[in-house]
């Protein structure tokens, strides 16, 4: 136990010493051991993450955004998902973060289908169509700060970055809670949203992921 190793690099380190190189689906079963076994992380977990798998599947995006990428446990776990010549660009504004998350891609070998864009959401997003030549997103995983939900899903919207049909999926609805983004999306009559109950990861707290589709 390295003391004057952030939680974050000690996670990376089990997974550089414990996983296969290359195999995302090891990846992520190795976080979630050191997690649940070691040191809790706000990975979104395996119980969610099966919501999250179900949900990428079901959307077989081209091209999708995460915000909040943490330790790129969620980018591995979309982007051994992804088809080929579909891509993944997670956000992440924390450089000790973005370095660990890069690290963690990479050894996953997810990362010519997984690129990290290093700022703010609500700096990033704006550059999306230009600098990122993005058109539309057909998937969004929200699992940033909480209180960012909402002005992000409606700068998304300002932006024309969403389509008839695009699926909005956000983290923690009930813990740590989003209450003003669910009271947005169920109240606006451009979504259709969907509660999915669930768990904290690695917890027996209650939990919930909620789906927004875009209805343009
Ligand atoms: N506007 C932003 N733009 C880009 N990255 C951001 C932004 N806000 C936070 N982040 C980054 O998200 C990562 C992860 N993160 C997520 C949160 C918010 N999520 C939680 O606080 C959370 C908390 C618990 N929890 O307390 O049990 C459980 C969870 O699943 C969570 O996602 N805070 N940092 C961090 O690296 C942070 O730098
Ligand atoms: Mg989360």
């Amino acid at each position: 136990f390295i003391m004057n190793q952030s939680k974050e690099q000690r996670i990376l380190n089990f997974v550089l010493q414990n996983a296969v190189r290359g195999d995302p689906r090891s990846v992520v079963d190795t976080i979630d051991r050191y997690c649940s076994q070691k040191e809790w992380a706000m990975n979104v977990g395996n119980e969610k993450g099966l919501i999250l798998d179900k949900t990428v599947e079901e959307a077989s995006p081209s091209v999708a955004l995460e915000l909040g990428s943490y330790c790129g446990y969620s980018a591995v776990r979309i982007g051994r998902l992804l088809k080929a010549g579909a891509r993944l660009l997670t956000v992440e504004f924390n450089p000790q973060f973005a370095a660990i998350a890069k690290q963690m891609i990479e050894f996953a070998g997810v990362q010519d289908k997984v690129k990290l864009l290093e700022g703010p959401s609500e700096e990033i997003i704006p550059q999306l169509k230009k600098k990122y030549e993005v058109d539309t997103l057909d998937f969004v995983f929200l699992d940033h700060w909480k209180d960012r939900y909402t002005p992000d899903t409606i700068l998304l919207q300002e932006c024309n970055l969403l389509r008839k049909g695009s699926v909005l999926l956000a983290d923690n609805v009930i813990f740590p809670g989003a209450p003003e983004f669910l009271n947005y999306v169920r109240k606006s009559p451009h979504f259709q949203c969907t509660n999915y109950p669930s768990h904290l990861e690695y917890m027996e707290v209650e939990d919930a992921m909620e789906k927004a589709v875009f209805l343009g």
